[in-house]
C-alpha cells in the first residue's frame, strides 16, 4: 500500500475517534442546555479535508460519509445511554432527594485544557488532543481506551493526563 495513504488513514482514524468523542460530549451538554447547532457543525468540520492530488486515484475518503457515520454512532451511543439512565432513574427515583438529581450535573465537556504545568515536556498537538479526550471522558465518568498506533505517545499522553488530574483535582492516587 502507498505509505503516505497508510499514514493518512491512521491519522484519520484518530481524528475520527476524537471528533466522535467531542460530538458525544456536545450532545451531552446540549441536553443540559449548553450547546448549539453551530458548535455541532464546527466539531464535524474537523472531518473535512482538502483533496490530496497525489492520492486522487486511490483515496476514497469522503468527509460527508464520515460525518454521517460519526453522527449516527454518537446518536446511537447517546440513545443507549439515555435508555440506561432512564431505567436506572426509574428504579431509584423514590430514593432521590431534591439535592441530588441525575439531570443536574455541571459538565464542561468542550473545555480545552492546556498542557499541565507539572508535565515536564512538550506534548505534540495531537497528544494534547488525546489528553483532552481522556480528561473529557474522566469528567463524564465514561471509560475509554487510548489506542493510538505504536510509538505515537500513549505513555506520554497517559502521564500528561495523570498530571492534569493531579493538578486540577489534587488527586495523586487514581
Ligand atoms: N511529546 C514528546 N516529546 C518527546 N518525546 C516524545 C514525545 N512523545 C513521544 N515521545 C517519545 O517517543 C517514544 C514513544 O513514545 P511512547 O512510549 O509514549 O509511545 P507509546 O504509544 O506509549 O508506545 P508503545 O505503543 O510502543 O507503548 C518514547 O521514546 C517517547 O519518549
Amino acid at each position: 500500500m502507498n505509505v503516505f495513504l497508510y499514514a493518512k488513514r491512521q491519522q484519520r482514524k484518530l481524528n475520527f475517534l476524537i471528533t466522535q468523542t467531542e460530538l458525544y460530549a456536545h450532545f451531552m451538554s446540549r441536553k443540559l442546555g449548553g450547546a448549539n447547532h453551530q458548535e455541532q457543525l464546527r466539531i464535524l468540520s474537523q472531518l473535512e479535508e482538502e483533496k490530496i492530488p497525489r492520492l486522487a486515484a486511490i483515496d476514497d475518503y469522503d468527509s460527508e460519509t464520515m460525518k454521517q457515520k460519526a453522527k449516527k454512532n454518537v446518536r446511537d451511543a447517546f440513545q443507549a445511554e439515555q435508555n440506561r439512565t432512564r431505567e436506572f432513574a426509574h428504579g431509584v427515583a423514590h430514593e432521590l432527594t431534591d439535592d441530588f438529581k441525575l439531570t443536574e450535573t455541571s459538565i464542561s465537556a468542550d473545555e480545552e485544557r492546556p498542557q499541565p504545568i507539572i508535565f515536564m515536556g512538550n506534548l505534540k498537538h495531537y497528544q494534547l488532543k488525546g489528553m483532552n479526550w481522556l480528561a473529557n471522558l474522566y469528567d463524564q465518568g465514561i471509560n475509554g481506551i487510548l489506542a493510538d498506533e505504536m510509538g505515537l505517545g500513549k505513555t506520554v499522553q497517559s502521564i500528561a493526563f495523570l498530571c492534569h488530574i493531579a493538578e486540577k483535582y489534587g488527586k495523586y492516587d487514581l
